[in-house]
This record gives structure tokens, C-alpha cells and sequence, in this order.
């Protein structure tokens, strides 16, 4: 595969996720082992933190004069002394092993105020124009601290188009055919485990594991969506949490639809990840609430390598996703993911079982 364009932007993704992940790793397993006290401000959020603060890092390293658009910001560290430097004991130690790849992305931080100021360079508004990154530095928060699937999501956007998307997922298996799973369960160990998700537009998508640093960015083996002729057969996958999409909605889809297994339940992106690779099929997220706005972070990397994979995602009105009106998809309502030849039948049986609220 030739990328004529962007290679430099996915070597660095895919890099700074990578490192990102190594920080995320380490917090997922102290909580593990019950080493993070539950009453400090919570795991994730130091987490979250550190990694927002790499992947800024490694951006501002190699693209000074590129808007970021993240989710977390700096507040919280700055009224609470012990978290930030809990915070930052994680983010000076992590490095990835390789020295060149290390290099590329900048080295260290200098020191802990540099990286409370890192984390608030991802404050922009988003919008239409120009080089704009999404960083959601741990996407799943309830599945990180359950043991089950997350998500380290990182995507260049430019003019509001999504160019470059990789998706860090340490919990999914690396093995492209292995089937759908919830989880690595508190007490397994890595092995085996942990898959980089890379796309850029037009080029096609890919996945390697996570844990081995290749500078080379194009050494991922494309991955694509499954073929499927006979949707009743097909793999559903959909949120953990209730609260973020519908079950009882996605349950009178699946009937519709004439599909008996049931839908598959995991956080984060690792859903996108997983059905571009075709250990599942189909991604749905039906909105609870009529106010809700969707945060581009939590889509923009997916949105990409399910596309470049031979899929098709939309809103519940057949709409693509729109990032380029600011942090959150306002112009959109939920999400319809699937493979391109099927997406009609599946957002037919979205839409008339949610036509009473449409
Ligand atoms: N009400 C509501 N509706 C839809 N989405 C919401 C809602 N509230 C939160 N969020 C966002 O959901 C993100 C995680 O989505 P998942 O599909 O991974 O969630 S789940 O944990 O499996 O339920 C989660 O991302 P993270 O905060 O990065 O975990 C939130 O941005
Ligand atoms: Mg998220
Ligand atoms: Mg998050
Ligand atoms: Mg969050």
C-alpha cells in the first residue's frame, strides 16, 4: 500500500497512541490489583489525564500549529496537588521502548507544568476549517474500570473531513479472526491481546498489535468487513452502559431483522474496530436521550476505519456523521455501522422501529 499523503501524520498516531496505551495499560492493572486507592479521584481519571498529555505532547512536537480537540482538560488537576503529581510520577516514566520511535515523538515532557498546560491545548472549539485532531484519550471510562473493553482514539481531521484515524484497543484480541469478546476479565494477562487499528482516507484500513513499535506506517494487515448476504446471521454490537444507547431498541431491530443471537455488549471504539475487521457486523447506537450530543472523539477514528474497511456509517436518518460543526456531532442523532451492501436494510428496520420518536 502507498500513502502518497499523510504518511508522517498516521506514523505519528499511530505512534503516540501506542505510547498513550502504555500508560493506560499500566493504570488498568494497578486496579487490577487493587493498588489505586477507590477514594483518590478515581483511576480513570488519572488515566485519562496522563494519556491526553503524550498524545498532546507528541502532536505539538511534530504539528505546533495544529487545533486539537480533546476531551478532558486540566481543572481538576490544578485545584488537587496530589492528583496531579500521581499524574504526572505515571507520565514521566512512560516512554515506548524504541529510542527513534521515542525521539519522533519528542522525548519526555519537562516537567509537570508543562504537562498541565499540554493537556489544556486541547480545548479547541473543532469547526470546518483547517488541520484539526480529536483525541479521546480513554474511550469506554466504564468498561476501563469493569475489566472489560477500551478504546485510546486519536484522528486528524482536516476541513472537517476525517483523513487519519488509530485506535489504540489494549483489551480487544490481536488475532483479526478471534471472536468477539467483552473483555481481558481483571486477572488475565496481556498476552495475546492488544490491537492498533489504523486508517487513512482513501488508502484503506489496518491492524497490527499494539505492543510492537514499528516505524514503518504502513506494516499493518488491511482488515475488512465481513460479506454478509444473509442478515439474520449477522453479529449486532452495542454499548455496555444502558444509559448510552438503547437495548430495548436495538433488541425490536434485531427481530426485525429476523437475527436470533444476542447483540454483543462493549464499551468504547474497540465496537468500530471490531466489526471493521468482521468479527462482528453491525454497530448501532440509538439515542436514550432527545438533548444528548455525540462528542466527535468518541467517533471520528471509528467512523474513518469502518469506511476504509468496506463499511457505511450514518445516523439513525441516513445521514453521515458530521465533524466539522464543532466538539460534538450537533447535526446528527445516534449512529447506523455497517457493511455497505446491507446498511439500506439495516437503517429501513432502525427507522421504523424509531419512527414513533423520529
Ligand atoms: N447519554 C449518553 N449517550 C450517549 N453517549 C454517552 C452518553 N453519556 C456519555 N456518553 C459517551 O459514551 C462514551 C462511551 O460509549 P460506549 O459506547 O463505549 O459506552 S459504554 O460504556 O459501552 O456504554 C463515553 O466516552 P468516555 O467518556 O470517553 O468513556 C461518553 O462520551
Ligand atoms: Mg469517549
Ligand atoms: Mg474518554
Ligand atoms: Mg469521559
Amino acid at each position: 500500500m502507498i500513502l502518497p499523503k499523510y504518511e508522517k501524520e498516521l506514523q505519528i498516531a499511530q505512534l503516540a497512541v501506542q505510547r498513550a496505551s502504555i500508560l493506560t495499560k499500566r493504570v488498568f492493572h494497578e486496579k487490577a490489583k487493587g493498588t489505586v486507592d477507590k477514594n483518590d479521584k478515581s483511576p480513570v481519571t488519572i488515566g485519562d489525564f496522563g494519556a491526553q498529555a503524550l498524545i498532546i505532547a507528541a502532536l505539538q512536537h511534530n504539528f505546533p500549529d495544529d487545533a486539537i480537540v480533546a476531551e478532558e482538560e486540566s481543572a481538576k488537576l490544578k485545584e488537587d496537588a496530589n492528583l496531579r503529581s500521581t499524574i504526572w510520577d505515571l507520565v514521566k516514566d512512560t516512554k515506548l521502548d524504541d529510542p527513534a520511535a521515542e525521539a519522533l515523538l519528542g522525548g519526555p515532557i519537562k516537567d509537570i507544568d508543562a504537562m498541565v498546560e499540554l493537556i489544556d491545548r486541547g480545548n479547541s472549539p473543532g469547526g470546518s476549517q483547517g488541520r484539526i485532531w480529536a483525541i479521546d484519550p480513554i474511550d469506554g471510562t466504564k468498561g476501563f474500570l469493569r475489566g472489560g473493553q477500551y478504546a485510546v482514539c486519536l484522528a486528524l481531521m482536516i476541513d472537517g473531513d476525517v483523513k487519519v484515524g488509530a485506535l489504540g484497543c489494549p483489551n480487544l484480541p490481536i488475532d483479526d479472526s478471534a471472536r468477539l469478546t467483552t473483555g481481558i476479565g481483571e486477572n488475565q494477562t496481556d498476552e495475546g491481546h492488544g490491537v492498533l487499528f489504523s486508517a487513512v482516507q482513501g488508502h484503506g484500513a489496518t491492524s497490527r498489535a499494539l505492543a510492537t513499535v514499528n516505524l514503518d506506517a504502513e506494516a499493518g494487515t488491511p482488515i475488512s468487513m465481513r460479506a454478509i448476504d444473509d442478515l439474520t446471521k449477522a453479529n449486532f454490537c452495542e454499548s455496555v452502559e444502558a444509559g448510552h444507547s438503547s437495548h430495548g431498541d436495538q433488541a425490536a431491530i434485531s427481530q426485525k431483522l429476523g437475527i436470533t443471537e444476542p447483540s454483543v455488549r462493549m464499551d468504547s471504539q474497540a465496537k468500530y474496530g471490531s466489526i471493521a475487521r468482521g468479527a462482528g457486523d453491525i454497530y448501532l447506537r440509538l439515542p436514550v436521550s432527545a438533548t444528548y450530543q455525540e462528542k466527535i472523539w468518541d467517533h471520528a477514528a471509528g467512523d474513518l476505519i469502518v469506511r476504509e474497511s468496506g463499511g457505511h456509517v450514518t445516523d439513525i436518518h441516513g445521514k453521515r456523521l458530521d465533524f466539522s460543526i464543532g466538539r460534538t456531532l450537533a447535526g446528527n442523532k445516534g449512529v447506523v455501522a455497517a457493511p455497505l451492501a446491507v446498511h439500506g436494510k439495516v437503517l429501513e428496520a432502525v427507522q421504523e422501529v424509531l419512527s414513533a420518536k423520529l
